[in-house]
């Protein structure tokens, strides 16, 4: 097809898909959250995906799960049936061994292609150095499951898997059905049908290590690594041998249904820059990593649950804003803790690894949970702790502790929840507050000496009057 009709072709199914979103956002009730809605970024996906044999989609090792897209997985194989999908689970430095191995096991049973890898280790490795991060989980292992690769063991491997894509195509053959229909609806085969060199193309969300991994397997700076999502914007081609072609795809955020955009926030995968509730994106942080661990890495001590209160509730995010501004003195233009200032650094540790934390697979729980952050909780982070707390506090306790929580401000749920009861101290109507601004001066104890009424005036409206 022309290239003409191709672009009105891709606007046009771009246009259908958007709507259908839509649709089902307002037809179904479910929350959309944000997605990649320029198209020219969804090109740049669709091409790197009709060129590569096989497909590396890189993931966080923390979250695996959150940052895997199956229908990506699903559509490279409507291209071409042969097409494969790689988990690469980067940043493995930053999984203990344990975990590793729990999750080798949730992808073996899932029957999903994946291997453990840190761009960060065999960057330094290229330099001659070890990883000098003194929390590097990574640990020798033969297993070829629970290992975290090399840079010449995963260029072996993405040879090697690629190749094999290509062999089973080519003994398809050109008569293959697939194919044959994939062409004519508009799909592709890989560049690589005609010639021994595979392509191995790298997809994935913003911000997973993607052009760490690039600049890793080149052995050479080509691409920008940066911690600020959506950097790079076209795909690029490189060439390793003549058999092996890599292309990276620029990061791009899928549409979901199920994560909530405060946990995007958190997973680096929207801009923490942009980010104007930093509370909701704070609690994701506060969920995830254990009280104690906190408090080992910033040096604060944080306020205990309430003796009404589950004693191992996570803490909230105001609690922990508030107490980090006060430890770093961060005060803003208003005399109120700066605490957009402090969330960003949160986030920012919590991105960078500062603040170790890591998911488990479902239904799998933790041997080592009281070395680092972890949870099995993929629970949206808008049902704050106290929204779970079903050992509801009494009134009483509620009330008398009311300064010390922050209602106003997004820390309970404001979608879905019933409206409560009004409390019966709410349903008296409350006194006036007495306009008259005036106090007593001294002498309460009836004792007959005189007491002295003063009254507030403006400063240049006489002078105070005495009773
Ligand atoms: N600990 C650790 N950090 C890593 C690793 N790989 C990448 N990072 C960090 O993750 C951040 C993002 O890395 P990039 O390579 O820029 O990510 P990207 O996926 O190319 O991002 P976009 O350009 O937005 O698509 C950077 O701060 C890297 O230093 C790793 O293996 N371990």
């Amino acid at each position: 097809m022309s290239v003409d009709v191709l672009d009105a072709n891709e606007k046009q199914s771009f246009l259908t898909w958007r709507r259908s979103l839509a649709r089902l956002e307002e037809n179904e009730n479910l929350v959309l959250t944000p997605f990649e809605k320029n198209l020219d970024i969804w090109r740049q996906l669709w091409r790197v995906l009709e060129r590569s044999d096989l497909i590396v989609m890189v993931v966080d090792a923390r979250n695996p799960l959150f940052y895997r897209c199956p229908d990506l997985e699903i559509y490279a194989q409507e291209l071409d049936k042969h097409k494969k999908t790689l988990l690469l689970v980067n940043k493995a430095d930053l999984l203990p061994y344990s975990v590793r191995e729990k999750w080798a096991q949730y992808f073996r049973l899932h029957e999903i292609l994946f291997v453990f890898w840190s761009a960060k280790a065999a960057s330094a490795a290229l330099l001659g150095k070890t990883s000098s991060d003194p929390q590097s989980s990574i640990q020798e292992s033969d297993d070829p499951d629970t290992k975290v690769y090399g840079r010449d063991e995963l260029l072996a491997r993405l040879q090697s898997e690629a190749e094999q894509i290509a062999k089973r195509r080519r003994n398809a053959g050109s008569s293959d059905v697939s194919s044959t229909d994939a062409n004519s609806q508009g799909g592709s085969v890989s560049e690589s049908s005609a010639s021994n060199n595979v392509v191995v193309g790298f997809v994935g969300y913003p911000n997973v290590g993607k052009s760490s991994t690039i600049n890793a397997l080149v052995g050479q700076k080509r691409t920008g690594v940066t911690s600020t999502p959506g950097k790079t914007k076209h795909f690029q081609t490189l060439i390793i041998s003549e058999e092996l072609t890599l292309c990276d795809c620029p990061g791009l955020v899928f549409p979901s249904f199920t994560s909530s955009r405060y946990e995007m926030i958190a997973s680096g995968v929207l801009p923490i820059d942009r980010m104007t509730e930093h509370r909701q994106a704070v609690q994701v942080v506060a969920n995830r990593v254990p009280r104690q661990v906190i408090e080992d890495v910033y040096k604060i001590k944080l306020p205990k649950p309430k003796p009404y209160e589950p004693q191992s509730r996570p803490p909230l995010a105001a609690e922990l804003l508030r107490s980090y501004c006060a430890s770093r003195g961060y005060v803003a233009s208003s005399g109120l803790p700066d605490e957009t200032r402090a969330a960003r650094q949160m986030l920012k540790d919590y991105i960078d690894g500062k603040l170790q934390h890591y998911q488990l697979p479902p239904g799998m729980t933790d041997d080592e949970e009281d070395n680092v952050g972890t949870s099995s909780d993929t629970s949206d982070v808008e049902n704050t702790p106290a929204d779970k707390n079903n050992n509801a506090p009494n009134l009483e306790n509620v009330l008398d502790d009311l300064n010390s929580f922050d209602m106003a401000n997004g820390l309970t749920s404001k979608k879905g929840t019933a409206k409560k009861p009004r409390a019966p101290h709410k349903l008296h109507k409350k006194p006036q507050r007495n306009k008259n601004r005036t106090w007593r001066v001294g002498n309460d104890n009836d004792d007959g000496m005189p007491v002295v009424r003063v009254f507030q005036k403006h400063v240049n409206a006489g002078s105070l009057k005495t009773v």
